[in-house]
């Protein structure tokens, strides 16, 4: 379990960080999320104490980060994939974590295995790729096998295979009892692994839900229709008072508020016939952009992007225009620092 209380971080005028108190507990994989600059990096360097608050507190099994004995026997974490000794191996920079923390040297080469980095064990860290080093990171987030593990943007870097791979490790850490915190830009990767959200944006507090009510909470549920009769079904719709919104781009009707069942017996009374009628399950994407749309500082303008047309009430105007480009161009420039 772990706990914050009031956490607040300023730098200068700057508020990263505003009065956060969350929980985050065992037995479930926990979401971070937040806009580019929300202050997710800050809070997690706060947790592990490479930060000072301005004021309030992180307390982990109800002690500080620093006060815990061979901390990385109950935290670990991979903040940064870069942090390693690039000039000594795989092996010998888990071999040098584990001698200062207690850890057995035979542990090394278990996680080293555990994470696929057994072939290159020798090789120096500086030339491991992207993906590699996120690897060689987590390993070391593994070695003192904590009951506590936070990650951030773990599946950066990482080939398919490889994000399938931390997916079910936090999956299956979780279902240990484990306490899993993870943040990511990757909506469709965290709605994939996370049971719980944490959402910030600028420092404060938006959500601490279930990843099933945050969805619920945050988007419209509707209704998408088709029909080679386009005209005349808008017209049944529009005689029995049910508002219809046309998308051009699809050629689709979106119904609001009335169930698909009702809306296919209406079409079959007037023998309309009906090529699409689909109940549309908002995704972790489009919540998310409605929950943060004014906490988001770093607005792209790209005219025409996804996310910037009108056309299609599911997403509208005020959203960000970060939309389907955001997972690419954020992991890109996470990778880069
Ligand atoms: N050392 C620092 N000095 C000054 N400002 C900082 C410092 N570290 C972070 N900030 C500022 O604090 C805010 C929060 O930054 P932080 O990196 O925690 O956000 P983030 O949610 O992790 O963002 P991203 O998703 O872009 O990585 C930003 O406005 C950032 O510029």
């Amino acid at each position: 379990m772990i706990e914050l209380d009031g956490l607040t971080k300023r730098f200068g005028a700057k508020t990263a960080v505003d009065n956060l108190s969350f929980q985050v507990k065992p037995g479930v994989v926990t979401g971070f999320l937040g806009p580019n600059g929300a202050g997710k990096s800050t809070t997690m360097r706060m947790m592990l104490d490479l930060d000072n608050p301005t004021s309030g507190a992180v307390r982990i099994y109800g002690q500080r980060y620093r006060e815990l004995r061979e901390p990385l026997k109950h935290v670990g974490a991979l903040l940064d994939a870069k942090a390693m000794h690039g000039g000594r191996s795989a092996y010998n920079n888990l071999l040098c974590l584990a001698q200062s923390n207690g850890i057995p040297q035979r542990r090394v080469a278990e996680v080293l295995d555990l994470v696929g980095l057994t072939p290159v064990a020798k090789k120096k860290s500086k030339g491991f790729s992207l993906g590699m080093g996120q690897r060689l990171g987590i390993a070391a987030a593994l070695l003192g096998d904590p009951q506590i593990l936070m990650f951030d943007e773990p599946v950066n870097g990482l080939d398919p295979e490889g994000i399938l791979w931390i997916r079910n490790l936090m999956k299956g850490l979780a279902a240990e009892g484990r306490t899993i915190f993870v943040s990511s830009h990757l909506m469709s990767e965290m709605a994939l692994t996370a049971d719980h959200l944490i959402v910030i944006g600028q420092g404060r507090l938006l959500a601490d839900t279930s990843m099933a009510d945050f969805i619920h909470q945050n988007s419209r549920s509707y209704v998408r229709m088709r029909s080679p009769q386009q005209e005349r079904l808008k017209d049944v719709l529009h005689e029995a008072g049910i508002d219809a919104v046309g998308v051009p781009a699809t050629g689709t009707l979106e119904i609001d508020g009335v169930g698909a069942e009702q809306l296919g017996e209406l079409a079959a009374r007037h023998q309309i016939v009906l090529h699409e009628l689909s109940p549309q399950r908002a995704s972790l994407e489009e919540a998310f952009m409605r929950m943060t749309a004014d906490s988001v500082e770093y607005h792209a303008h790209a005219p025409g992007a996804p996310g910037a047309a009108s056309d299609n009430p599911a997403r509208p105007a005020d959203v960000p225009a970060w939309g389907a480009g955001f997972d690419a161009t954020d992991s890109t420039r996470k990778g880069g620092q």
